[in-house]
């Protein structure tokens, strides 16, 4: 799971993923299922993004209490997406019972899906945080205590920005999955997003995947412009 690109399929439904998958025919790809295209289509989405052979991130960031994230993972288990994840605010209580769901829900022979958490939303700023959330510390510091509650909690790694992701794995090690959002070319808009870098930065940064959407999903040559972001992530040519 390391090493991979992310493409966010922030779409309304299956007619614009269609549109959006037609000149990638062939290839596989790992794709990310959010919110709006979940609500949309329901474990329909996965089940045909399977079928077409990607791999999938199911971001759907559960955040409730311990009881109710622990069942609604077993039902997404079942759905045997390679990777979802929850919100560390949720605490370990929660996150030790995300794990539970997964585990009772995935089925007999097969490997539970990895399980990530995340940190501060990478639209976050520090300020946002030390006003809205009343949490009077540096976003650094409050990014790697939820990554140390998610470590503590068993998960597999956490969503957090590019910035936050090398001391991240030198505290909880390299193998503990830095999934990073907010990822932009120098010439794209940042958009509603605070915490970004390039991909060329990303690489040298340690983080272990990159999640990139609107720069790939808007592009009006998605195919081209998916190329260029592999060769700036991978640093070489595709
Ligand atoms: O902290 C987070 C967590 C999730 N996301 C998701 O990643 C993509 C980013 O899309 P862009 O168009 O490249 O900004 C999007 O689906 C978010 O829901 C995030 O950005 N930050």
């Amino acid at each position: 799971m390391d090493n991979s690109l992310i493409i966010a399929l922030d779409f309304a439904g299956m007619n614009e993923v269609n549109q959006f998958l037609k000149p990638f025919a062939g290839r596989e790809l790992f794709v990310k299922v959010g919110m709006e295209l979940f609500y949309q289509e329901g474990p329909s989405i996965i089940h045909q993004l399977k079928e077409q052979g990607h791999r999938i991130f199911l971001d759907l960031k559960l955040h409730d209490i311990p009881n109710t994230v622990k069942s609604a993972m077993k039902g997404l288990a079942r759905l045997e997406c390679d990777l979802v994840n929850v919100h560390a605010a949720g605490g370990i209580d929660m996150m030790q019972a995300a794990l539970e769901g997964l585990e009772a829900g995935t089925p007999a022979g097969r490997t539970r899906p990895n399980c990530i958490a995340v940190t501060q939303l990478t639209s976050t700023s520090e300020e946002q945080m030390q006003k809205e959330q009343l949490i009077p510390i540096s976003l650094k510091e409050s990014v790697l205590h939820y990554a140390s509650i998610t470590k503590q909690a068993g998960l597999d790694g956490v969503v957090c920005s590019a910035w936050e992701a090398a001391l991240i794995k030198e505290k909880a090690g390299q193998s503990f999955l830095t999934v990073c959002p907010g990822i932009r070319m120098a010439s794209d808009q940042v958009g509603d997003q605070k915490r970004v870098t390039t991909p060329e930065a990303a690489r040298t940064m340690g983080v272990s995947s990159i999640v990139v959407g609107r720069s790939i999903t808007r592009s009006l040559e998605p195919l081209n412009t998916y190329d260029q972001w592999m060769e700036a992530w991978k640093g070489v040519k595709q």
